[in-house]
């Protein structure tokens, strides 16, 4: 690493200097309309929780309608006795944690300000030199799918943080190909409907949230759908996660073991609006590190995205055009509108 680097890391990233911050800096602060402010916000008490051993226990059917409904209603649902080794979830998230406490010499040799590349360690978002407002979080995220082509890319320290993170993302990544099963046969599609070109790209992306002097006027991230196909998201004990659901926030209340399932624009866009991305969003708070832990499914970037052809008939016509996966996250990150409005170049207009 170079010193221009180092110097950069250590003025950018967020748990470098945020234990010593008194105020809010100016440029953390968001405009009034996206604040959180300081109204509180109560926990989502409808949002639907599976527990897919008593969802299998009435039979396939069961588990299937179960969460054909949540992503029909919601989009988002938590799923407990999904099958990843409870031990492994605890070891990774603190391994996870482990890393964003080392010494910033350590975490400079992760940090990178290049987005392409395949494991970095940054702040804020992947255009901290042009955006207008700071996010409140350091990220850590790389590639795991297939895994061993990347493995030698993650970082060295803490030193059983690849055999830990390599358990982790092959056994979410095996959740996540029974959950998409699930999902297929909900909406009557082929069980390897999202084969390799819609899931290929894996990212395990770690969101670190020091405590802000600030919470009111600032965020970890901001109103935002996910652009992938499906989220695995996994969070600690620290609630932050909200969901915008009816014109109000709610809170997605932290549970020990659990994963929040959160479906992409992808999933919308192939479902033809059968299905829903929900808007979300992280807060910070003045008192607690946060951390999350992001498990992502991604299509390859030159996969087609398209309604499926089996949901598309006379009177359900096509609600969005064929795109490539790349097309569509250069108008995310170009537009900078992670909403609904990422979807409107893709819509077919009546
Ligand atoms: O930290 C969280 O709970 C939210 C993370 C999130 O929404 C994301 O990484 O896309
Ligand atoms: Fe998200």
């Amino acid at each position: 690493m170079t010193p221009t680097l180092y110097k950069s890391a250590m003025e950018k990233l967020l748990s470098s200097w945020s234990s010593a911050a008194i105020y809010l800096p100016e440029n953390y602060v968001f405009p009034v309309q996206s604040r959180p402010g300081d109204a509180t916000v109560p926990f989502c008490n409808t949002l639907p929780m599976i527990d897919l051993n008593t969802a299998f226990a009435g039979g396939r059917q069961d588990a299937v309608q179960q969460v054909l409904e949540a992503c029909q209603d919601f989009g988002v649902f938590q799923v407990i006795n999904h099958g990843v080794d409870e031990d492994l979830v605890i070891d990774t998230m603190r391994v996870v944690k482990e890393f964003f406490d080392m010494p910033n010499e350590d975490k400079a040799n992760v940090y990178s300000e290049d987005p392409n590349k395949k494991c970095r360690l940054y702040t804020s978002t992947y255009d901290y030199e042009n955006e207008k407002v700071h996010l409140w979080r350091d990220n850590l995220r790389h590639h795991c799918h297939p895994i061993d082509e990347f493995l030698h890319l993650w970082p060295q320290k803490p030193a059983r943080y690849g055999d830990v993170v390599k358990k982790y993302s092959l056994q979410v990544g095996d959740l996540s190909s029974r959950i998409l099963e699930l999902i297929c046969e909900g909406l009557g599609l082929g069980p390897t409907y999202f084969g390799d070109g819609l899931t290929g790209v894996q990212l395990f992306s770690a969101n670190h949230y020091p405590p802000c002097p600030n919470p009111n006027l600032a965020l970890g991230l901001p109103k935002h759908c996910d652009a992938n196909l499906i989220t695995f998201l996994l969070q600690d004990d620290i609630s932050g996660l909200q969901l915008y659901r009816n014109g109000e926030w709610l809170g997605i209340e932290p549970i020990p073991n659990a994963f929040v399932v959160i479906l992409g624009h992808q999933a919308q866009v192939i479902s033809n609006g059968k299905l829903t991305s929900p808007e979300h969003r992280a807060v910070t708070n003045s008192t607690d590190h946060r951390t999350s832990i992001v498990y992502s499914i991604n299509p390859k970037p030159d996969s087609i995205i398209e309604p499926a052809k089996a949901l598309i008939n006379d009177s359900n016509p096509p609600l969005y055009r064929a795109f490539q996966f790349k097309e569509f996250l250069k108008t995310y990150e170009v537009k900078k509108d992670y909403n609904e409005g990422a979807l409107e170049d893709f819509k077919i207009k009546a």
